[in-house]
């Protein structure tokens, strides 16, 4: 159960709240322009965003692999409570923002259509009628997802990665030892092995890194204010079920 809060616990839920605010002062003292580059056609956006909880998911449990092959066997994080933890974030994510079965859409969209939202398309692209119930198939016919409460999927997924990712990952552990091995690099390939093989919890904190900036993004320039709330909102109720269950 989830208990009193630690300390590590309230910062972790504090952490995205804090990222929204400061895009939304960027965005009101119009310093938003430094933002500029990061579009939805961006490198962050469709190579990492829009892959984000595999690449979560793969760097996550490439840290916990490697780090149980270094770490003794009595500083091991419990592995199964932390299976269960992922497993019901996995779900969540799912549930919330992927086409669950061929006829019933996200949660995200479901919240959309239920709130008045639909689908416009272009008559002279699309002759006769079509009733589309997902963002995803309606982006794909060129449509309009307009009308409804359009939960953000970016903001949702951005505040469930990070959250994960801050309150799982094996703080400390034995990297100080680990890191006395290899501090000088000799090549790019010593480097390479470092992070990828040695530390790869630095992989970890780049990520973090890149998902605290894309949420800065959308935050600063997509959707409106209700619309990342309920995103944020839904991303905290999924992690606090996760820690409840788990
Ligand atoms: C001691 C041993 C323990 C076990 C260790 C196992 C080790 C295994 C090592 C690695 C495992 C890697 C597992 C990877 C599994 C990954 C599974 C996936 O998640 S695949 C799917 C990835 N898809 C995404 O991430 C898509 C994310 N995108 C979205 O959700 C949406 O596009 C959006 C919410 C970002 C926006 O929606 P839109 O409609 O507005 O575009
Ligand atoms: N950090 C970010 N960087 C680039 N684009 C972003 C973004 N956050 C949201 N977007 C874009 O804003 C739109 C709304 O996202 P969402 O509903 O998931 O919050 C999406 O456009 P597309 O639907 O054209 O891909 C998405 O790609």
């Amino acid at each position: 159960m989830l208990g009193k809060l630690s300390r590590r616990e309230v910062a972790v839920l504090l952490w995205c709240p804090f990222v929204v605010c400061t895009g939304h002062m960027l965005a009101l003292c119009g310093w938003d322009g430094c933002l500029v580059a990061s579009t939805k056609d961006s490198l962050l956006n469709t190579v990492f965003v829009k892959r984000g909880w595999f690449w979560t998911s793969t760097v996550f449990w490439w840290v916990v692999v490697r780090y149980r092959m270094e770490d003794s066997v009595t500083t091991r994080t419990p592995l199964l409570p932390l299976l269960r933890r992922y497993t019901i974030t996995t779900a969540a994510w799912y549930v919330f923002t992927q086409q669950l079965w061929l006829n019933v859409p996200p949660l995200m969209d479901l919240v959309f259509v239920w709130s008045g939202g639909s689908c416009l398309l272009d008559p002279a692209t699309t002759p006769g009628t079509l009733w589309l119930s997902t963002s995803a198939a309606c982006r794909r016919h060129g449509g309009l997802w307009q009308g409804g409460h359009d939960p953000s999927g970016h903001m949702f997924l951005l505040s469930l990665m990070l959250m994960f990712l801050l309150s799982e990952l094996p703080a400390g552990s034995s990297g100080g030892r680990r890191r006395g091995k290899h501090a000088a690099f000799a090549s790019a390939a010593a480097a390479a092995r470092f992070i990828l093989w040695d530390e790869p919890g630095v992989l970890a904190l780049a990520l973090t890194a890149c998902w605290t900036w894309a949420l800065l993004v959308t935050a600063a320039r997509f959707h409106t204010l209700p619309e990342q709330t309920s995103g944020l909102l839904a991303a905290v109720v999924a992690h606090l079920s996760a820690r409840a269950l788990g």
